[in-house]
């Protein structure tokens, strides 16, 4: 059966996305939306472009040609702090920490308010309000007993925990998600996919690369299939991963 798509508003359009790299093509225009409440994933063989389209929306990456937005906004090109403000953050494939500061700590420093800086007793008093979110998040995620560890000190899976609380702060529109599940201990990996799933059931709005097919299937509303720098199929998640064309592009010569 052929679930549909929800008809809410899009969060994040990519238009015709495009990146060389001196002679490499790759993104040879990726076209895809993310609409309000979804999890969307974002699949493809090696090499497909996903990293790639990651990297542009975010501008950690200027563009060959094509555009970005958020809303009704073109957010093409603009700087990652930039967008972070208007309500788009990223956890990467490789957890990213400051590892000599508390778990606590690290959640607090991405907090980037859309109009006040992060006040310094939000590091010293436990009664400001995003020291008690901090909190709230790092309790959420289920790694409370770290507090008020080094976050270098955390295993992988416990740093994507982290980072998850951490990209939830500043209370984005939507969170980029760069393989959760890669490198976790597989006994951590239902804790990621229960956490993303409560966190989007409380209305945030995910894209998510991932490799691990189980993952992609449980967590996402509708699936974008990348091959060679474009969009190969798009549909919902059993429907596009049993496409031949899908099939093709991963096990075909
Ligand atoms: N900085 C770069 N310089 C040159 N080529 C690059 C660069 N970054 C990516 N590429 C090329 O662009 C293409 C897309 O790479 P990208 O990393 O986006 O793919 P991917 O789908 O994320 O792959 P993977 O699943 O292996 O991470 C590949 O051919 C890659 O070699």
């Amino acid at each position: 059966m052929t679930t549909e798509r929800t008809e809410t508003d899009p969060v994040l359009r990519v238009r015709d996305l495009r990146k060389h790299f001196d002679g490499i093509v790759a993104l040879d225009g990726v076209d895809l939306e993310v609409r309000d409440g979804e999890i969307v994933g974002l699949i493809g063989p090696n090499g497909a472009g996903k990293s790639t389209t990651f990297n542009c929306i975010m501008g950690d990456l200027p563009a060959t040609d094509g555009s970005v937005y958020l809303r009704e906004e073109n957010v093409t090109d603009k700087r990652t702090s930039a967008l972070v403000n208007e309500g788009i953050t990223r956890a990467y494939q490789i957890p990213r920490v400051f590892p000599d500061l508390t778990v606590h700590e690290n959640v607090v420093i991405n907090m980037r308010h859309r109009t006040e800086p992060v006040l310094p007793t939000a590091f010293t008093s436990p009664k400001s309000d995003v020291s008690e979110r901090a909190h709230e998040l790092i309790e959420f995620v289920g790694i409370d007993h770290l507090r008020h560890e080094p976050a270098g000190d955390l295993s992988t899976g416990q740093k994507k925990l982290l980072n998850i609380a951490a990209t939830i702060i500043g209370d984005p529109e939507i969170v980029l998600l760069d393989e959760p599940t890669a490198g976790v201990n597989p006994g951590l990996i239902e804790t990621i996919i229960d956490t993303i799933d409560e966190l989007n059931s409380n209305g945030t709005t995910y894209l998510i690369v991932e490799h691990n097919m189980d993952v992609v299937k449980q967590l996402s509303d509708h699936l974008y299939v990348l091959a060679n720098g474009t969009n190969l199929v798009q549909g919902p998640p059993q429907e596009a991963l049993d496409d031949p064309q899908v099939l093709n592009a991963y096990f075909g010569e």
